[in-house]
């Protein structure tokens, strides 16, 4: 698919099918999101990647700290949180934790804009081979407790949570974006 193309067709997709993307797939993708401009090249970037089993048990952390931070909520409220929290991650065959390391070299501004790089390499990279993505985040997933569970440093901080997976149907959704003329100022 030519560039520009590729750029604006890419959709997040949240309606992935369960068919598993096999490793070699998702190592590929990986190996051509870290060809992304980065200051000093410090590479700032950690990956964890959750399949199978270990969904689940995302789930069941996610869960757990859900209910440690419900404190206030009904009962009701409560539950469904920690429901929904338990089957998050169980929406794609795999997920890839995507997560900044500030190395202290350069103003971790400058790291985060590094891992948005990375980001949408992956992103593009999958969705040229067919794959569907969507990067999710939510509260949990700025939540400090998550970075022990993924073997991420203190400092780490996580970017996103990419769904990957073969889309459910054929999906035609509709997109939009502010002309950039409307954010930019010329200074000639
Ligand atoms: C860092 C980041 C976090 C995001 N978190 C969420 C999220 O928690 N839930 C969600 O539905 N979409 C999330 N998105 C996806 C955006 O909603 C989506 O990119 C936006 O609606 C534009 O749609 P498009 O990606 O199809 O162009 C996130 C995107 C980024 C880059």
């Amino acid at each position: 698919m030519e560039l520009v193309e590729l750029i604006k067709s890419r959709r997040s997709i949240g309606a992935l099918d369960e068919k598993d993307v096999p490793d070699e797939v998702v190592k590929e993708l990986l190996d051509i999101a870290v060809w992304a401009p980065n200051h000093k090249k410090t590479e700032p970037w950690k990956f964890r990647v959750i399949k199978g089993e270990g969904r689940v048990k995302l789930g069941e952390e996610m869960a757990r700290i859900t209910k440690e931070k419900s404190t206030g909520l009904s009962e009701e409220e409560a539950k469904q949180k920690i429901e929904k929290a338990a089957k998050g991650p169980l929406r794609a065959p795999v997920i890839i934790a995507l997560a900044v390391s500030p190395s202290g070299k350069v103003p971790e501004i400058e790291e985060i804009a590094a891992c948005g790089c990375v980001l949408q390499n992956f992103l593009l990279a999958a969705t040229e081979k067919g794959l569907a993505t969507i990067v999710r985040t939510g509260d949990i997933a700025h939540e400090p407790e998550l970075r022990p569970y993924l073997k991420l440093e203190e400092n780490d901080k996580i970017i996103g949570l990419i769904y990957l997976g073969y889309p459910k149907k054929d999906f035609e959704i509709k997109a939009v974006r502010t002309p950039a003329e409307e954010k930019t100022i010329w200074f000639d």
